[in-house]
């Protein structure tokens, strides 16, 4: 079984030294056991790679909570319908691995997480939470992030998962999960960060055309303008709604679902008098194009 040198945290001018690469889960769940026998707690951030700011915003706060970070990178294809953007979601490992450079620990870069025989029977799905939103247009979206996240979870055993909030849905489902089937994992929620423009940051933007990339800005400007209207006082969501979908619909955005939902549960409200989030997801580019989610929390 391999060993792994544990010691040593941040350096003196707060970067860590470069990152142990891990490609197997044997290797991660030894490297993972090494921290906690030296009394280490192990902070995780699982993604699909292709590395922005919004990602190292989630590698830096789970420095702050866990004395050893570890950043998963892998391209779950069993959350992936067929049809859906499996095949040309971007990928950099070269870039990922410069880009991770003394922020974190350990970088879990498996090249498969699934048997090679296709045998994989057993899926966690959160019965409610997930048929809303993202639910409606990827049928077996959220049984696949849950499943991978668990796999995550029992290969790294975690005692910190980080997650961003413009996955929303997805981080609900996950904090549901941890809830109902024990596992002894902190999740924590990041505020989902944007370009200066105002787009959501998403690996999925460097697909966008310059011309869609444009069109794009209509989803935060008019989420940007529902906010402000709520909180000066709106609370028809079903006019405030239809004005998000106009703005994007006019912007050359093919809407996939507009809601304005409740908090907790993700159950759509007719009248804004509890917190919100409203929820976008459009797609540019037509047939084959990008499908860009945003989303922003509201409160009367
Ligand atoms: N703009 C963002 N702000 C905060 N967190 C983010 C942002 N974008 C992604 N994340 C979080 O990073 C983690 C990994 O997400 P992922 O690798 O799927 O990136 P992504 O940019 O969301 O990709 P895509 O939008 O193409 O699905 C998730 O917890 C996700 O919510
Ligand atoms: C949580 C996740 C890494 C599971 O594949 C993915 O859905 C993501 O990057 O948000
Ligand atoms: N961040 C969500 C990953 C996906 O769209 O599959």
């Amino acid at each position: 079984m391999a060993k792994f040198v544990t010691s040593g945290g941040a350096a003196e001018d707060g970067k860590k030294p470069d990152p142990t690469i891990l490609r197997s889960k044997e290797e991660m769940r030894s490297w993972s056991r090494a921290c906690r026998q030296d009394g280490k707690t192990v902070a995780l951030v699982p993604t699909m790679g292709y590395l922005h700011d919004g990602h190292l915003s989630l590698v830096r706060c789970a420095a702050t909570r866990g004395d050893k970070v570890v950043v998963s990178v892998y391209v779950n294809e069993g959350q992936f319908a067929p049809g859906e953007d499996l095949d040309v979601y971007p990928r950099d490992p070269k870039g990922d691995l410069a880009k991770l450079a003394g922020l974190c620990d350990a970088i879990f870069m498996p090249e498969a997480l699934y048997s090679s025989d296709d045998s994989h029977q057993t899926w966690i799905e959160a019965q409610h939470l997930q048929q809303p939103l993202c639910g409606g247009s990827r049928p077996i979206f959220f049984r696949g992030v849950a499943t991978v996240v668990a796999k995550l979870f029992n290969i790294v055993e975690p005692d910190i998962a980080v997650f961003g909030k413009k996955d929303y849905q997805q981080w609900l489902i996950v904090r549901r999960m941890v809830q109902d089937l024990d596992f002894p994992v902190e999740v924590v929620g990041m505020p989902l960060l944007r370009e200066e423009d105002g787009l959501a940051m998403s690996s999925r933007n460097v697909r966008l055309s310059a011309e869609d990339r444009t069109g794009a800005l209509s989803i935060s400007r008019g989420l940007t303008k529902m906010k402000d209207a709520v909180q000066q006082g709106a609370k028809d969501a079903i006019t405030l709604r239809q004005q998000l979908v106009d703005e994007i619909s006019l912007s050359g955005g093919d809407v996939d679902y507009v809601e304005v939902v409740d908090a907790r549960d993700l159950q759509t409200v007719k009248t804004i008098e509890q917190d919100v989030v409203v929820a976008v997801a459009a797609r540019y580019g037509g047939v084959g194009g990008v499908r860009l989610i945003d989303n922003m929390e509201m409160s009367p």
